[in-house]
């Protein structure tokens, strides 16, 4: 028999398999680390990366042989194969589901051919083609970019909505690209659908060397994007949370953009952060002088309390491009108005004022359909979705009764399923309601050239069709829309030119809302709509108009407002950082969730309560705060109950060291009785929202 070598193979390990390691197979020489393999895994043959080292395997009789390497494609780096290791072990997760999962899911299909076909397909290596000629950056701008040139730290440019980040970005970028003829740049940005003016200003700059990667494209298109990157021809990748596990085997700088933004953290799976993977990124790179750039004018308070302790190192971009004035804060009291009031008298009167000059206005709520309920006045019933803790939502123009959360619709009932009622009535506002109703309010008035004034809407259910969202977002580009109505995709990065009146509706429920993390992402909110307010100082000035932020509000008094009205996020920041140390809140203290769900929430309760006994004896324990396990404030999604149990540590390492002895246990605990009628269960470390 030929001798041969064992080779430590990474295979696509199910969440809970207990495989955490590579898995051992031969082939009849070593391979490299990092080369993608096609081994058998069951009755299977699957997509593998080898691994570092070489596991003591048992009988060598029983191992089994690679089907296929793919020598033609460079192995995975070395510092591509830390940063999955340093996310499997810090979340959690298998290594191999974590990398597998890193990988474009189309690579997993194919085979050596179809890969060798693939390969011969694509482009050679290319440098920046440039073509727009970049603007001088002004003193702050200059002092930005050296200042990130030279950083030795993560760097936090807190920069207000319209100061010039991302052409601080886009320099960084270019003179990463012209020190080193081979370097790459990674952006990653919260949603790409939402702002196509970023991928069009980096491709204006940079041309044919950015390449975009995110879930809006095909698996084909990801593939080819994928191995552009891998391949070095991509100089610059741009994209959304995933990209973030891009093999960039030159990666030289890492920007992180509205680096606040929640859905930088994965909601499934490994439930990493994008945002702090980027950072140990950079991190691991530090020798070969790789930077890391977060951006925004609202930052989350973890990062501004690292920037506060001088872990980041922060560099400030105070004012806005031109001259542009911050918008004024104008409070609307709700007290003092009728139940339900959707445009308040003094609101409507700004907005006909503005509109009729020909500017345009932007109104926020935050909360899609027509109304979050329907109810009958006679005996109370209230539409409520027959598999979820939660109401279902009225969409009046398709006559349905649609869940939020998972998807169940029905026909609007002509009168009450319970007592035959015919007058049901929605109960709340939506953005389709919003919509109507600023239609109808606007009808009779004019704009400057006699024609009646457009409104749009912008929210999930309009940028559904294909293409639908961008048209959208261009006809307000293009001034064919003066007033926009949506939820919060409308606050997000647009360089609107003409608008110069923002306002939220009834921001409200978040005040009330039990998630503590709530004033920090309101504030985040209604400060970066603000921010889409008179961007353009010519043309505000040429209006006369001073831009404005209206917020229709039962609590004026919140201390939030008076931060807002100040455009003063330090000081608002300041406020929230200190209740949260007194109260021993993140990012003073580090949490974890155990998550189970079940069909019946007492076995998912039960369950919690036995995973928290098996945790008494483990180390970093007496560290460790458990809490009493809870169900989830939405309990019941699609007929699955859902609970949880919080710990909390002011030791991030402590709290590590439990959850990495605890996973063994937990696996374990599941197939004892205690396990049984647990659908699924799984740990999300630093969650951000419950
Ligand atoms: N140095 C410069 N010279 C001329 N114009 C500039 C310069 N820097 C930026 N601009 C322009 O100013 C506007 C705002 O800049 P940019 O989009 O970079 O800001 P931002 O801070 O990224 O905004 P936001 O956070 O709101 O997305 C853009 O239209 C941009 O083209
Ligand atoms: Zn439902």
């Amino acid at each position: 028999m030929r001798p041969s070598a064992q080779v430590a193979v990474v295979v696509p390990t199910p969440a809970h398999s207990e495989l955490h390691g590579p898995l051992t197979y031969t082939h009849d020489a070593p391979l490299p680390p990092g080369t993608l393999v096609r081994v058998p895994l069951g009755r299977r043959t699957v997509l593998g990366i080898v691994w570092d080292h070489a596991p003591a395997a048992p009988g060598a009789a029983t191992l089994r042989a690679i089907d296929e390497v793919w020598s033609p494609l460079p192995p995975l780096d070395a510092a591509w194969r830390a940063l999955v290791a340093f996310a499997a072990r810090y979340y959690q997760r298998s290594l191999g589901e974590v990398a597998l999962a890193a990988l474009p899911p189309a690579l997993r299909t194919l085979d050596a051919e179809a890969l060798a076909r693939r390969l011969a397909r694509t482009p050679s290596p290319s440098g920046p083609t440039a073509h727009e000629a970049p603007p001088a950056l002004t003193a702050d701008q200059t002092q930005a970019l050296q200042a990130i040139e030279s950083a030795t730290r993560p760097v936090l440019l807190f920069g207000a909505t319209g100061s010039g980040k991302t052409e601080v970005y886009l320099q960084a970028a270019a003179r990463t690209l012209a020190r080193d003829p081979l370097a790459q740049v990674l952006v990653l940005v919260p949603e790409i659908n939402l702002t196509p003016q970023l991928l069009a200003r980096f491709q204006a700059r940079f041309g044919a060397s950015v390449v975009a990667l995110h879930s809006g494209l095909t698996p084909a298109q990801r593939l080819r994007h994928w191995l552009a990157a891998h391949m070095g021809q991509a100089r610059i990748v741009l994209g959304t949370r995933t990209a973030v596990w891009a093999s960039l085997p030159r990666l030289r700088l890492i920007v992180v953009d509205e680096e606040h933004d929640p859905s930088y953290k994965s909601q499934e799976g490994a439930r990493y952060s994008a945002r702090d993977l980027a950072v140990v990124r950079a991190h691991h790179l530090a020798a070969a002088g790789c930077r890391v750039v977060l951006g925004s004018a609202t930052p989350a308070l973890e990062t501004w309390h690292a920037a506060e302790q001088g872990r980041y190192q922060r560099i400030e971009l105070p004012v806005r491009m031109g001259g542009a004035h911050w918008p004024a804060l104008r409070l609307v009291d709700l007290r003092q108005q009728p139940r339900d009031t959707l445009l308040a008298p003094p609101l409507r009167a700004a907005l006909q004022a503005r509109l009729a000059r020909g500017e345009q206005a932007l109104l926020l709520l935050n909360r899609r359909g027509y109304a979050p309920v329907i109810a009958c006045g006679d005996c109370g019933w209230k539409s409520g979705c027959p598999h979820c803790s939660a109401y279902l939502v009225y969409h009046k123009r398709e006559r349905a009764l649609r869940c939020h959360h998972c998807g169940h619709a029905q026909p609007v009932p002509r009168a009450c399923p319970t007592c035959g009622n015919v007058d049901l009535a929605p109960l709340g506002r939506g953005t389709e309601q919003l919509e109507e109703h600023v239609v109808q309010a606007l009808a009779e008035l004019r704009r400057p050239d006699g024609g009646p004034v457009r409104v749009g809407r912008l929210d999930a259910d309009t940028a559904r069709g294909v293409g639908a969202l961008e048209q959208t977002l261009a006809a307000v580009h293009r001034g064919e829309l003066d007033v926009l109505v949506g939820t919060q995709m409308v606050a997000k990065g647009h360089d609107f030119r003409r608008i110069t009146l923002v306002a939220a509706i009834n921001p409200d429920g978040a005040l009330y809302a039990s998630d503590w993390r709530a004033p920090e992402r309101l504030f985040a909110l209604l400060l970066q709509a603000a921010g889409r307010a008179g961007r353009d100082a010519a043309f505000t000035a040429a209006q006369g108009a001073q831009p404005e932020l209206w917020v229709q509000t039962s609590q004026p008094d919140h201390p939030l407002f008076a931060a807002l009205a100040r455009h003063d996020y330090p000081g608002f920041a300041a406020q929230q950082l200190q209740e949260r140390r007194a109260a021993g809140m993140p990012p003073f203290a580090h949490q974890a969730l155990l998550r189970a769900e079940a069909r019946q929430l007492e076995v998912a309760l039960a369950w919690l309560q036995h995973a928290a006994a098996c945790a008494d004896d483990l180390p970093g324990r007496p560290q460790v705060t458990l809490y009493a396990p809870v169900p989830m404030t939405l309990t019941r999604v699609a007929g699955v109950e859902r609970a949880q149990l919080l710990l909390e540590s002011g030791s991030r390492a402590a709290l590590q060291a439990l959850l990495a002895a605890w996973l063994p246990h937990l696996h374990a605990l599941r197939r004892t009785p205690a396990g049984r009628g647990v659908l699924r269960w799984a740990i999300d470390v630093d969650p951000l929202g419950y």
